[in-house]
C-alpha cells in the first residue's frame, strides 16, 4: 500500500466523511482514518438511532388515544427490546452503507485511532493488523474527531449511562433517572417516558434548555410533566452506589433517590485525547481545537472541523464545515459557512424547534423597546378528541426598525419540519410583512405564523 496521500482525514464521523468524499470528487487522494465505526456520532449513536426511538416511543400515547378515534384494541404490550434490536439493525445498514460510499468515492478507509507525528504525517494503530502502527504521510492533515460524553466526576459514576449506553440497552429498568436539562437529557426523557418508564429529570439550575428561549422551554416543561417526567430543579447528584437495577443516588448532600438507572447527559466534550496535538503544538483552549473562520488551525496544513472545534455541535454543520473545507482547498472556489440562522430542534415530545435569536437575546442586542413578540398559545387540533395537557406554542420575534423577523420559535407537532422553512425565509430576510402576506394553509398548527396579531 501507498502510505501518501494529498489529504489525511482523522475520523469517520458526520464532518470527516463530507469533506473526505467531496475531496476526493475533485480529484485529491484521500486516506481517513477511523478508530470506532464509520458514521461517526450521528449515524452510530447521535442523531439516527435517537430519532428512531423518538419514534418507536410515540406509539404508546397512540395506542393509548386510539379508542378516541374509534379504534378498538385488544391488547397491545410496549416491548423496547424489540424497538432496540431494530434501531441497531438500522444503524448496522447505515455503516456498510458508508463504507461503501467511501469506496465509490475512491476514499482510503484505514481503520484505527490515529495521532499526529508531525506537520505531514500521522500514526494509526491499526485494527486489522493487530498492534501495528502505519505511518501515513499527506500535504494536508483535517481533523475531525468529534465529542465524547462528559460527566460528573462523582463516587460511583461509572454506574451512570451515558447517550451511548442507552442505544446498547436490552430493555429498561422501570425507573430511570435523567442528569441534564439540554438536548439529549430532554428527548431521552422523553422516549424512555414514552416507552412506559417513569421518568425522573434532575436539573442542576432552574430551567430547561438553558440558551433556548425561556418562555418556549418553560411550556415544554409543563408539556412534559403533563406526559408524566417528574422534574427536580435546583439539584445535583452527589455519589452514587448499588447496582445498575437498584441504584441509590445521593442528591445535594440530604437526600436520597432510588432509581434502576442513571443517565448522564451533562454534556459533551472535544475528544483530543490520544491525538498528540503537542507533536506540532497545535493550539486548543478549553479541549477544544481553535480554528480560524476558513477552519484552520494555527498550523496552516492542519484543519479542524465540527464538534472538536466546539462551535455549534450539530451534524449539518459539521457536514458543512467538511464540505467548505474541500470546496477552499480542492476546488477553485472560495467559501465560508453561514452560521447565521441556523435551525435548532430537540426532538422532545412535544418537539421544540427554532431560528434566529430568543427573546433574552433580542432585549439584550436591540433593546426591549426595539422588538414586539407575537404569541399563539393554545391546543392542537390532534389532541381535541382525547384527554392531554399538551400544549402548542408558537412565538415570533421582530425588530420593530426594519419589521425583520429576527426569531421564529416553535413548541408542537413537527416543529422541526416547520422551523426548516421558517429558516429559509428568514436567511432571505423576511419581515414580519412578507409573513402577514402569506396565505395561511388551513387547518394547520404553522397557520397561525401567518395570522399572528
Ligand atoms: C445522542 C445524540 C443525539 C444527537 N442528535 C442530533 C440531532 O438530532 N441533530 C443534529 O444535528 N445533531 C445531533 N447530535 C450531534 C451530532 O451527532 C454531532 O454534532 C456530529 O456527529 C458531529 O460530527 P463530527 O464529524 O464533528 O464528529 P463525529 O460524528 O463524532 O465523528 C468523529 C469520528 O471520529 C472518530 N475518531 C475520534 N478520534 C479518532 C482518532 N484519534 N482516530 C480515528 N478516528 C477517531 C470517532 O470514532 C468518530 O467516528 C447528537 C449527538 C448525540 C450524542
Ligand atoms: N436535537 C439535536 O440537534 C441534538 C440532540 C442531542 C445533542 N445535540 C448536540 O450535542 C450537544 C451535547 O448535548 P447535551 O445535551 O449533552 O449537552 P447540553 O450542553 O445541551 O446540555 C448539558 C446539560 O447538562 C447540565 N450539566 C452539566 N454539568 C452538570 C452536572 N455536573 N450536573 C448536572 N447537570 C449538569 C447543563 O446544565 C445542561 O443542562 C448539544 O449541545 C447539541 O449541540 C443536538
Amino acid at each position: 500500500m501507498n502510505y501518501s496521500f494529498d489529504l489525511i482525514v482523522l475520523g469517520a464521523g458526520s464532518g470527516g466523511l463530507a469533506a473526505a468524499k467531496r475531496a476526493a470528487s475533485y480529484g485529491a487522494r484521500v486516506a481517513i482514518v477511523e478508530g470506532d465505526r464509520v458514521g461517526g456520532t450521528c449515524v452510530i449513536r447521535g442523531c439516527v438511532p435517537k430519532k428512531l426511538l423518538v419514534y418507536g416511543s410515540q406509539y404508546g400515547e397512540y395506542l393509548k388515544n386510539a379508542p378516541s378515534f374509534g379504534v378498538k384494541l385488544t391488547a397491545s404490550k410496549i416491548e423496547p427490546s424489540i424497538l432496540l434490536k431494530n434501531v441497531r439493525n438500522e444503524v448496522d445498514r447505515l455503516n456498510k452503507l458508508h463504507i461503501d460510499l467511501l469506496e465509490k468515492s475512491n476514499v482510503v478507509l484505514i481503520k484505527g485511532w490515529g495521532s499526529i507525528a508531525g506537520p505531514n504525517s500521522v500514526v494509526v494503530k491499526s485494527k486489522d493488523v493487530q498492534d501495528q502502527a502505519i505511518e501515513l504521510f499527506a500535504e494536508k492533515i483535517l481533523i475531525a474527531v468529534g465529542g465524547r460524553p462528559s460527566f460528573p466526576e462523582i463516587p460511583g459514576a461509572s454506574l451512570g449511562w451515558t447517550s451511548d449506553d442507552v442505544f446498547l440497552q436490552e430493555g429498561f429498568p422501570d425507573k430511570v433517572v435523567v442528569v441534564g436539562a439540554g438536548f439529549i437529557a430532554c428527548e431521552f426523557a422523553c422516549i424512555l417516558n414514552g416507552l412506559g418508564v417513569k421518568v425522573k429529570q434532575l436539573v442542576r439550575g432552574r430551567n430547561l434548555l438553558k440558551n433556548f428561549d425561556n418562555e418556549v422551554a418553560f411550556n415544554l416543561q409543563q408539556s412534559m410533566e403533563s406526559s408524566g417526567i417528574e422534574f427536580q430543579f435546583a439539584s445535583e447528584v452527589n455519589s452514587i452506589e448499588g447496582e445498575i437495577g437498584d441504584l441509590n443516588l445521593v442528591v445535594n448532600h440530604d437526600s436520597n433517590i432510588k432509581s434502576g438507572a442513571v443517565i448522564f447527559a451533562t454534556g459533551r466534550k472535544p475528544f483530543i485525547e490520544g491525538l498528540n496535538l503537542e507533536k506540532v503544538d497545535i493550539r486548543t483552549s478549553n479541549n477544544r481545537i481553535n480554528v480560524d473562520n476558513k477552519n484552520s488551525t494555527n498550523i496552516s496544513n492542519i484543519f479542524a472541523i465540527g464538534d472538536v472545534t466546539d462551535k455549534v455541535n450539530l451534524t449539518p454543520v459539521a457536514i458543512e464545515e467538511g464540505r467548505v473545507f474541500a470546496d477552499n482547498n480542492y476546488s477553485d472556489k472560495n467559501r465560508y459557512v453561514n452560521y447565521e440562522f441556523i435551525p435548532k430542534a430537540v426532538f422532545s415530545q412535544p418537539e421544540l424547534a427554532y431560528v434566529g435569536k430568543t427573546e433574552e437575546e433580542s432585549k439584550r442586542i436591540y433593546g426591549e423597546s426595539n422588538i414586539k413578540i407575537y404569541r399563539a398559545n393554545f391546543k392542537p387540533m390532534s389532541k381535541m378528541l382525547v384527554k392531554s395537557k399538551e400544549k402548542c406554542f408558537l412565538k415570533l420575534i421582530i425588530e420593530k426598525n426594519s419589521n425583520k423577523v429576527v426569531g421564529c420559535h416553535m413548541l408542537g407537532e413537527h416543529a422541526s419540519e416547520i422551523i426548516q422553512m421558517a429558516a429559509i425565509s428568514m436567511n432571505m430576510g423576511a419581515t414580519k410583512l412578507d409573513f402577514d402576506q402569506t396565505m395561511a394553509l388551513h387547518p394547520t398548527i404553522s397557520e397561525e405564523f401567518v395570522t399572528m396579531k
